[in-house]
């Protein structure tokens, strides 16, 4: 495996190309995120933090630049390949948790390996390894909806990683939660990364989280800079 789990090279993108409403977001970002290490990526709101996220995972096409995922160019292929590079080697954790309401926790972290045909035992096997990690055994046969914040975040987690990415991709983990359960659910997200030496890039607007990664990229006018 590459060392640069992440390669961004002079990514951009416009919004309504050609129309009166384009907007440049991105204008040639360069940023490398390497394995066993965690980029706190800061910047303004709608400076383009969830658009350089959704480029690195995959999820929205550059209109130019490069995206390499463990030293693989990303660009240019086809959207079987890009879905299946994404299931396999990326997870995403965003704001708001995102989890299937009619499912258990260790359900929600099951359905995503079955989709990597895991077979069910082992996806099983998974799911209660993971949210034993995160201090949640006893919460596997819960649904999200009885679980507080913290909980469901960390559920979040445990299902970004079912499949064991190389990458982790992080928009605003803990801007829903209050500050302490945001400090624990930090902690565990900084020991998950830790402990499978993935790579992660973390957007947040908490600049005391920041500082706690290795890191710290500002995207600004376009492009990032190191702080
Ligand atoms: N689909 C879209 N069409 C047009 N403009 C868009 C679209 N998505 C995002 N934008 C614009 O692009 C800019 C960057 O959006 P983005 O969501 O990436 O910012 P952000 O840094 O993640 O913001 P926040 O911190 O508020 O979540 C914003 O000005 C937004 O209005």
């Amino acid at each position: 495996m590459s060392d640069a789990t992440l390669e961004l090279r002079g990514i951009a993108k416009t919004y309504n190309p050609g129309t009166p409403g384009a907007v440049t977001v991105l204008d040639g970002v360069d940023l490398t995120v390497s394995a066993g290490e965690i980029v706190a990526l800061v910047a303004p709101s709608g400076a383009g933090k969830s658009t350089l996220l959704h480029i690195a995972g995959l999820l929205d096409t550059a209109d130019s630049g490069q995206v390499l995922l463990g030293g693989q160019e990303m660009t240019g292929r086809g959207d079987a390949a890009r879905t299946r590079a994404r299931r396999r080697e990326v997870g995403f954790v965003y704001q708001f948790h995102h989890l299937l309401p009619e499912f258990s926790a260790a359900e929600n972290i099951v359905l995503p390996q079955l989709a990597n045909a895991v077979s069910a035992k082992d996806a099983r096997a998974r799911a209660v390894t993971l949210l034993d990690s995160v201090g949640l055994s006893a919460r596997a046969g819960h649904r999200p909806a009885q679980l507080s914040g913290g909980e469901q975040q960390r559920v979040a987690f445990c299902r970004a990683l079912a499949n064991a990415p190389r990458l982790l991709l992080a928009d605003e983990p803990t801007g829903n939660l209050d500050p302490a359960t945001s400090d624990t659910v930090f902690a565990a997200l900084m020991r998950l990364v830790r402990e499978t030496g993935m790579a992660a890039l973390v957007a947040t607007h908490n600049m005391d989280l920041a500082a706690r990664m290795d890191r710290i990229v500002r995207l600004e006018a376009g492009g990032v800079v190191a702080v």
